[in-house]
């Protein structure tokens, strides 16, 4: 780390911070449900919709955000990202009805799409291949700094300012960021801009497939899709309701749990990030073991007869935390398995495998509760929790079998010495 420049960590530190900002607008209305029940008349489904359809729009923008990053560049691409999330969240401070806000909910969803992908180009860009994984990972967990940022101070903000000041002054954040970005960002050193070719629909397609065809992808989009959801599960819906109304514990410890994931997630990500770095050829496996732990966590909290001591609730936090940095691996596979000139499509494809999981998840365990439960009652039982949360094992068995199988042909193609030199790209007929 000695020996890169001081400028790489303030190219850095611009993006960090525009990331950070974007998982805080994305998560700010996690503590707001009340809030936004009352001012905009909403159904629980109604206010449910929010996080869906965000969630939808960020899943559904990653590929094209992929290619237009490798096109015009992430400074570029960040600098609409950036002013799109701003006004959005300015719009979802102003709106009065229930539709607005719907719209305003969909710019965020935009607008954090355009984030995450720029700064991991960044990261490409500024920083030696060693270094990167380890950098990844910091951008990965550090980010998720903004959900505390958006849980604790924003409660306090909408009950002492009230909604509109609340969102207004968080969404004052964007045009400082902008500025930092404008005047410090370069897309390489050296290069304010780095610009791919124009291409055609056919082309892009081309590129895509292509991006696709390598194995190392395919093991990125399983290891983001196998990791992740279960953090995004507790956090974004489930997680609350599951602790108290099944397991027993008081609002306030569950609260404390939830908070206690993203510890999780901050404190194993340079820890898994150094891991990764320095040995290439076990980022699967650690992978598979961080599965393996969440399983072995939930298997004995659902299988514990009646309710699962505090140590063990503890254990399974900490575990699915450990799955948010272990997603991250996903990235870094995909990285080395392409040119640089595709990296932020790479980046992108893999991306929707971890909230295409999390949105199958979240909205599977609501069915299975929903099910589960007589009439429209959301008095929901221990057993139909115990159900509901047993869908993720469909999900991390499909995982899984695919991550196995692509390391299995990462591996037989390359061998061990090119993935160990930092290589997974599989050349046709090489
Ligand atoms: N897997 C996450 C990032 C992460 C790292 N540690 C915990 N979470 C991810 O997909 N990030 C993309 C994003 O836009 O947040």
């Amino acid at each position: 780390m000695t020996d890169t420049p001081r400028r790489a960590w303030l190219v850095w530190g611009v993006g960090l911070a525009i990331y950070v900002m974007a998982v805080f607008h994305r998560t700010s209305l996690a503590v707001a449900g009340l809030a936004a029940t009352d001012r905009f008349d909403l159904s629980a489904s109604q206010l449910g919709s929010f996080t869906m359809l965000q969630l939808f729009v960020y899943a559904g923008m990653q590929i094209p955000v992929g290619l237009l990053v490798d096109r015009f560049g992430p400074r570029t691409v960040l600098t609409a990202g950036v002013v799109t999330i701003s006004l959005a969240q300015a719009g979802f401070a102003l709106a009065t009805s229930y539709p607005e806000a719907l719209a305003a909910r969909v710019l965020v969803g935009l607008g954090d799409a355009m984030t995450f992908i720029c700064v991991l180009r960044l990261v490409s860009s500024w920083f030696g291949s060693r270094q990167i994984p380890l950098v990844t990972q910091l951008t990965g967990s550090t980010g998720q700094i903004g959900s505390i940022a958006a849980a604790v101070p924003m409660t306090w903000a909408l009950s002492e300012l009230g909604w509109t000041t609340a969102y207004l002054i968080s969404a004052a954040a964007g045009p400082v960021l902008l500025v930092a970005l404008l005047l410090l960002v370069s897309d390489a050193p050296g290069a304010r801009h780095v610009r791919g070719h124009p291409m055609s629909r056919l082309t892009l397609l081309a590129s895509l497939r292509a991006s696709w065809a390598q194995p190392g992808t395919r093991l990125g989009f399983w290891v983001h899709f196998a990791t992740p959801f279960s953090a995004h599960l507790l956090v974004m819906l489930w997680g609350f309701p599951f602790l108290v109304l099944s397991e027993g514990v008081s609002e306030t410890v569950a609260g404390a749990l939830l908070s206690l994931i993203i510890v999780a997630v901050v404190a194993s990500g340079p820890v898994l990030g150094w891991l990764v770095g320095n040995h290439p050829w076990h980022r699967s496996t650690v992978a598979l073991a961080t599965i393996a732990a969440m399983v072995a966590a939930w298997t004995a909290v659902l299988a514990w007869p009646g309710e699962a001591p505090l140590w063990l609730l503890v254990v399974l936090v900490v575990a699915c935390g450990c799955g948010g940095p272990a997603s991250m691996i996903g990235f870094d596979v995909g990285r080395t398995s392409n040119p640089v000139d595709r990296m932020a499509s790479a980046t992108g494809i893999i991306n929707v495998g971890g909230f295409a999981a999390a949105v199958l998840a979240v909205s599977a365990v609501g069915a299975v509760l929903d099910l589960a439960t007589p009439g429209s009652s959301t008095d929901y039982t221990d057993g139909a929790f115990r159900a509901a949360m047993s869908v993720q094992y469909v999900l991390w068995a499909l995982g899984a079998v695919q991550i196995w199988r692509y390391r299995t042909r990462v591996r037989r193609l390359l061998g061990r010495d090119v993935v160990e030199g930092g290589s997974t790209m599989v050349v046709p007929g090489g």
